[in-house]
């Protein structure tokens, strides 16, 4: 079976990105160097803490940065340039940002019609109508959006950016307002809508829970780096670096030693490492273990003593200690409620194996 690969719609080839600093003549490179490309119809995500780029990386996708060196392409065309920077209303690009940006003196439908604004006005409200509907959101278009809450207008927002049909939407933080339920319940809807549009996205945010609801490809940046571009299964499973395996999903690093097999040894046993991973029998290495390696088994003779806990709905996350002190966490499932101080029967299951030299 032959399966058709859609093209490559944005491409990002090795650009820079800074802005004058405070020192007059200095500069700030604040991207620097950035490489990825987003097939037609996928979602893409740039995750990484507060201040790495991000946002500017999509100032200038959208044509509101210059970029210093290497080029942006929408669909082959250079959009972006150190010679060419192609006006933003010439891009065919939406954006939605966090702090939704409606204007308030519209109505809903209104702040939807903003960008029709080449149809005729009656027409261009029943299209806004419908954009309202096809987000959810029947009957608020003579409302205005005050009257709506946090999540009805980020909808909105999605609406208006929407309605024109850009090729390319393009999302800040667009669900940082909205409290954490909502957060992801709201980025699966909108994964929906534009899955069922066929519209090529690219999203930026610092949380990975959003970034895993929504997007098919997801790429860490770290001072205007990016580190890792991969799925979220490779990126939790697969990381590529300690920094990665840190920053997305829970997990400690264990102190082994490698053993011909592949095998690496740890305090807790011999677990088997991919070929690809292994080195030298002998090695001392990090070991990653997620906290869903670490299961709770009240038969286990391996015991635990519970330092912290946190709810999670379904599970707890502990925290545990065992004799050597090492620490590590677990997920358990909600319904074993241990208190601080208690031991626990823990055991590992470790499918993917992750090692780091020293
Ligand atoms: N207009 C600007 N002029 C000067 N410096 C800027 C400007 N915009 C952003 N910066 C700086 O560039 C760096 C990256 O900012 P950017 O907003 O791209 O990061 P971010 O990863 O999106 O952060 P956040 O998640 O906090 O929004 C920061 O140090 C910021 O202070």
């Amino acid at each position: 079976m032959i399966i058709d690969t859609p093209p490559i719609h944005l491409n990002l080839k090795d650009i820079h990105v800074g802005y004058p600093g405070e020192k007059s003549g200095s500069w700030n490179e604040v991207v620097q160097g950035l490489t990825m490309q987003l097939r037609h119809g996928r979602i893409g995500c740039l995750l990484g803490p507060s201040g790495c780029g991000k946002s500017t990386v999509l100032r200038a996708i959208c044509g509101f940065e210059p970029i210093q060196a290497g080029e942006i392409t929408l669909d082959k065309q250079v959009v972006s340039s150190p010679d060419t920077t192609l006006a933003p209303e010439k891009r065919r690009v939406g954006v939605v940002f966090q702090d939704y940006a409606l204007f308030p003196h519209l109505t809903n439908a209104q702040n939807v019609a903003f960008g029709l604004r080449d149809l005729p006005k009656k027409e261009a409200l029943l299209k806004a109508e419908e954009w309202l509907e096809r987000v959810g959101l029947k009957n608020v278009g003579s409302r205005y959006p005050h009257e709506l809450s946090g999540g009805q207008q980020q909808r909105v927002a999605l609406a208006r950016a929407m309605a024109p049909e850009p090729e390319l939407l393009l999302l800040d933080e667009p669900f940082s307002n909205l409290d954490v339920d909502l957060r992801e319940r709201l980025a699966g809807e909108i994964r929906d809508i534009l899955k069922a549009n066929g519209t090529t996205a690219l999203l930026v945010t610092h949380d990975q829970f959003e970034a895993f609801a929504i997007a098919d490809d997801i790429g860490v940046m770290v001072d205007g780096r990016l580190v890792q571009w991969d799925s979220a299964y490779n990126l939790y499973h697969r990381p590529a670096s300690r920094f990665v395996a840190s920053f997305v999903g829970y997990g400690v690093f264990v102190p082994g030693v490698t053993r011909p097999g592949p095998a690496v040894e740890i305090e807790l046993g011999t677990l088997p490492l991919p070929q690809s991973s292994y080195g030298l029998p002998g090695e001392e290495v990090d070991v990653l273990l997620r906290a869903d390696d670490i299961v709770h088994d009240d038969d286990s003779p391996l015991q635990a003593e519970v330092l912290t806990k946190a709810f999670r709905g379904g599970d707890f996350l502990y925290t545990v200690k065992l004799d050597s002190g090492q620490e590590l966490l677990t997920m358990v499932p909600s319904h074993h409620d241990h208190a601080i101080g208690e031991k626990i029967g823990i055991k590992i299951v470790a499918d993917h194996v992750v090692t780091f030299s020293k």
